[in-house]
């Protein structure tokens, strides 16, 4: 199984991840107002920085316009985009047609009170070429993204039984939750998890022995 980490704005965090055991390590490059957002230039530099350290850099984006995600997959060589926002099939469509042979487009589903907010376009996103899903939570004041909030079982394996991509599941990921989501886990397409606010430190910023408890709680022994 895959873990991602989500977030990271130094090199330092990137190794501190990589100790960690994470297989991704997210790196936000046009989340408005987002406390981790990066300019194009320190998005290649930890794109180069995870790479070193055998972590893949997954772009995660808020944005809908192909064309500048385009310009910054190739300029970072960033083998993952997470697209984050309510970006439509046509996102990935683009990306899947004009981005690099091989790279990995994971199509976030949001999640509130059960309900997907996507669930009338997941064919549609699979047509249009997305490798996997996402699950994540969406706050009561619609807020997306490092929410903290936990998604219900029950909802989780619902939605993998509809859909035909394997998913990484998110939404307040710690150590101590593994066993909430057995059904989740047990899940043929079952890909990995995806965590950001268990494995933030006191100063914010990542850190190694809470994402490492993340990664020995979750990763089967
Ligand atoms: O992490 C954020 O604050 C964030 C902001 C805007 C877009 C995406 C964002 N994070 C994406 C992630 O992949 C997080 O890991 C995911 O939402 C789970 O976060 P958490 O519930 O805090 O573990």
């Amino acid at each position: 199984m895959l873990v991602k980490f989500c977030g990271a704005t130094t090199a330092a965090e990137i190794g501190d991840m990589a100790e960690a055991g994470a297989d991704l390590v997210g790196l936000w490059y046009r989340v408005p107002g987002g406390p981790a957002e990066l300019s194009s230039g320190q998005l290649a530099e930890l794109a180069a920085a995870a790479r070193e350290r055998g972590v893949a850099p997954v772009l995660v984006t808020f944005a809908a316009e192909p064309a500048p995600l385009l310009a910054a997959v190739a300029a970072a060589s960033v083998p993952w985009v997470q697209l984050h926002g309510y970006q439509p099939p046509s996102v990935v469509r683009a990306l899947r047609r004009d981005g690099p042979p091989g790279l990995k487009i994971a199509k976030v589903l949001h999640l509130k009170d059960g309900a997907c907010a996507e669930r009338g376009l997941t064919a549609a996103y699979e047509r249009a070429g997305a490798d996997c899903f996402l699950y994540d939570a969406v706050a009561p004041d619609g807020r997306i993204g490092s929410t903290a909030r936990t998604l219900d079982d029950a909802a989780v394996t619902a939605l993998a039984d509809r859909t035909g991509l394997p998913f990484l599941l998110a939404g307040g990921l710690h150590a101590g939750n593994r066993e909430a989501f057995a059904g989740a886990v047990a899940h043929p397409r079952f890909l990995g998890i995806d965590a950001d606010s268990a494995a933030r430190g006191a100063g914010g910023l990542l850190d190694a022995g809470r994402a490492a408890a993340v990664t020995r709680a979750w990763r089967p022994r």
